[in-house]
């Protein structure tokens, strides 16, 4: 991996006079965590991307090569977002933190006029109206995604298609136990997906009694079930499950490791640079 003043040095070599335009400034919050970690080596490793600060509470005045093991790269992790985006000269901030912070920090970026690449999931309706609004008022892109795997974003698609011809679907989502929310944001993406090809359909007769509370999961808008399933071993996996007359269809996708969210995350920080206002979903960036 190389060194920061290394990349830059090279870059601003061969593009001396667009240097500014093509190295795009990054900052990740979230920088200490499993996902954080993986956008830091991402960022660091693309010859258009620049790492300009680090957040996170934990590790906070730790080098980010060390953390990495990779030697020092000169960015130090710090707690105070407002203060090393005022300081930093991002361009983008990519946000893998939790529920409770995202919004906060997508709001304290474009505060900040630094685009927001929101991959966090849990955001409240409400919030996400706010940063909506926000985005739109201070003219800058933003790109909101529950998942940014090329395989996750098809199966959406494909069960979005599904849908039309087979509308009786549960969705069985299953992630590592260190997961915060549930479900996640991939699963309430399909059923929005779902719901919106299904119209006014109302699947299930609701005929059965719950012996455990739960045991039929949580209940979307339409009677769409989907359950979550928490367990250690498990990265993240989804199954979207159609039933008709005498067969049913899987589609299924498994993320297993973190690798796989990192293109996305790349497109992601590229385009969100000519976007204005909110982008939710990275299909929207990708299909037609
Ligand atoms: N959109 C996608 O493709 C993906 C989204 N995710 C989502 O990303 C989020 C993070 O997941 P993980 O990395 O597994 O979690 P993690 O718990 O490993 O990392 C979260 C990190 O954020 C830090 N943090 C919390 N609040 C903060 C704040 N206000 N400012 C700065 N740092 C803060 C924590 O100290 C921790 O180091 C989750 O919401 C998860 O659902 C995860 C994988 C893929
Ligand atoms: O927490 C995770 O790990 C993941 N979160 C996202 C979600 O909630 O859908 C994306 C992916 O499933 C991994």
């Amino acid at each position: 991996m190389p060194g920061r003043e290394e990349k830059t040095g090279k870059l601003s070599r061969c593009f001396r006079y667009y240097r500014e335009i093509i190295v795009i400034k990054v900052a990740v919050s979230g920088a200490s965590g499993r996902m954080g970690q993986e956008v830091l080596k991402t960022v660091l490793n693309a010859e258009d991307t620049e790492l300009c600060a680090a957040i996170d509470f934990y590790n906070e005045g730790q080098d980010v090569g060390t953390l990495l093991g990779t030697g020092p790269q000169g960015v130090q992790i710090t707690s105070d977002l407002a203060e090393a985006l005022a300081t930093s000269g991002a361009d983008v901030l990519v946000d893998f933190t939790r529920p409770q912070s995202v919004a906060a920090n997508t709001i304290t970026a474009l505060q900040a006029g630094v685009r927001p690449v929101v991959g966090t999931t849990g955001m409240s309706r409400e919030d996400f109206e706010q940063v909506v609004d926000l985005a739109q008022k201070k003219r800058l892109g933003c790109v909101i995604a529950p998942n940014f795997a090329i395989g996750a974003l098809l199966m959406i698609k494909f069960a979005a298609e599904a849908a039309k011809y087979l509308p009786h679907v549960e969705i069985i989502e299953k992630h590592h136990d260190q997961k915060l929310d549930a479900p996640s944001g991939t699963a309430v993406k399909t059923a929005e997906a779902i719901l919106e090809q299904r119209g006014e359909f109302k699947q299930g007769l609701d005929v059965e009694e719950e012996k455990i509370e739960g045991a039929r999961g949580g209940k979307m808008p339409g009677g769409l079930r989907i359950h979550s399933v928490r367990l250690p071993g498990f990265v993240a996996h989804q199954e979207v499950i159609f039933g008709g007359v005498g067969q049913t269809l899987t589609i299924r996708h498994d993320s297993i490791s973190r690798e796989s969210f990192m293109s996305g995350v790349l497109l992601a920080v590229r385009a969100v640079m000519r976007l204005e206002g909110v982008v939710y979903g990275l299909e929207n960036l990708l299909f037609e």
